[in-house]
């Protein structure tokens, strides 16, 4: 793979993800990642990771489990720090870099509350299980100097109802709710300031199949309709396809293959794309 841009990244006008708009690749870079490696032992976390996240994109990263998917957000959401390489983020309209690792850990957390958003695998790590579902959606917006109890109520009621949760049930507490409604909570919690970087990591793992179904649908609206940019982890090439425009395809920590969803998906170049592909097709 070559930098600065990713196979695919030549053909804007190709469409990825079914029912997504096109990326337009022509939109300045918001996360610049440069040759990043945070290795556990040979091939184990992730090596060498080398891509540009555009404005508006949603670039997906799959891979068989323990391929380095979940070490490599880590690392792109600021949480660990890598062994080498570098992660640059682009402020839209600000013509200032920040250089992720560069910057202190109070600096690096204050830009995954107030400007990014993460979303985990488990709801029970990214929602505050002893305040209501409404507090647990203004608390964000509070981060952000919003103190008008009305409008954080409002906001609240109206993220609910977007994530299709019933907005009478703001005074609920998230255990009461099940894990698929958990989800919905824990993405209106995060997208509720609009974050201009969503990280997710298996956002449908861990749920009942038709729970996944409904999830992933109402993820693709969102998606849609917020010109979300995203970094999606999943082992799920069917939500590979739906929610993102470009994937990269990881095996024992490298990428082995990048480029636009479609083509990777339809016509995968690498022998362990392709045997992720038709290991899919094949029950
Ligand atoms: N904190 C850690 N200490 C030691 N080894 C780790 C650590 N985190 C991950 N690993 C190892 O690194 C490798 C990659 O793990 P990672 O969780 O990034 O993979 P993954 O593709 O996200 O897998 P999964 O889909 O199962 O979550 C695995 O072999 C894992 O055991």
């Amino acid at each position: 793979m070559s930098r600065p841009d990713l196979p695919g990244s030549q053909c804007p006008e190709a469409e990825p993800g079914s029912a997504l708009r096109r990326p337009d690749l022509a939109r300045p870079v918001l996360l610049d990642v440069q040759e990043v490696t945070r290795l556990y032992g040979p091939g184990k976390g992730c090596e060498a990771v080398d891509f540009r996240l555009h404005v508006g994109e949603v670039l997906g990263i799959v891979g068989e489990s323990g391929s380095g998917k979940s070490t490599l957000l880590r690392v792109l959401a600021g949480l660990e720090a890598p062994d080498a390489g570098r992660v640059v983020y682009h402020r839209p309209g600000d013509s200032l870099e920040t250089d992720l690792y560069a910057i202190g850990e109070a600096r690096r957390r204050a830009l995954l509350r107030l400007e990014w958003g993460l979303v985990h695998q488990n709801p029970r790590d990214g929602l505050r299980m002893g305040v209501s579902a409404g507090a647990n959606v203004g608390e964000r917006l509070m981060a952000l100097g919003q103190r008008h109890y009305g409008r954080l109520r409002a906001a609240g009621q109206d993220w609910m109802t977007q994530v299709e949760l019933d907005p009478a049930r703001i005074d609920d507490a998230p255990r009461t709710f099940s894990g698929g409604m958990q989800q919905r909570l824990q993405i209106a919690r995060t997208l509720v300031t609009r974050p201009r970087l969503v990280f997710m990591d298996e956002p449908t793992g861990g749920l009942d199949v038709s729970v996944q179904a409904r999830l992933l649908d109402m993820l693709r609206t969102l998606v849609r309709q917020l010109g979300l940019s995203m970094v999606l982890v999943t082992h799920d090439l069917a939500v590979a396809r739906l929610l993102a425009h470009r994937l990269l395809v990881m095996r024992r920590g490298r990428v082995v293959e990048a480029g636009l969803t479609d083509q990777i998906l339809d016509d995968p170049q690498h022998a362990y794309t392709q045997l992720l592909v038709s290991s899919v097709l094949t029950p």
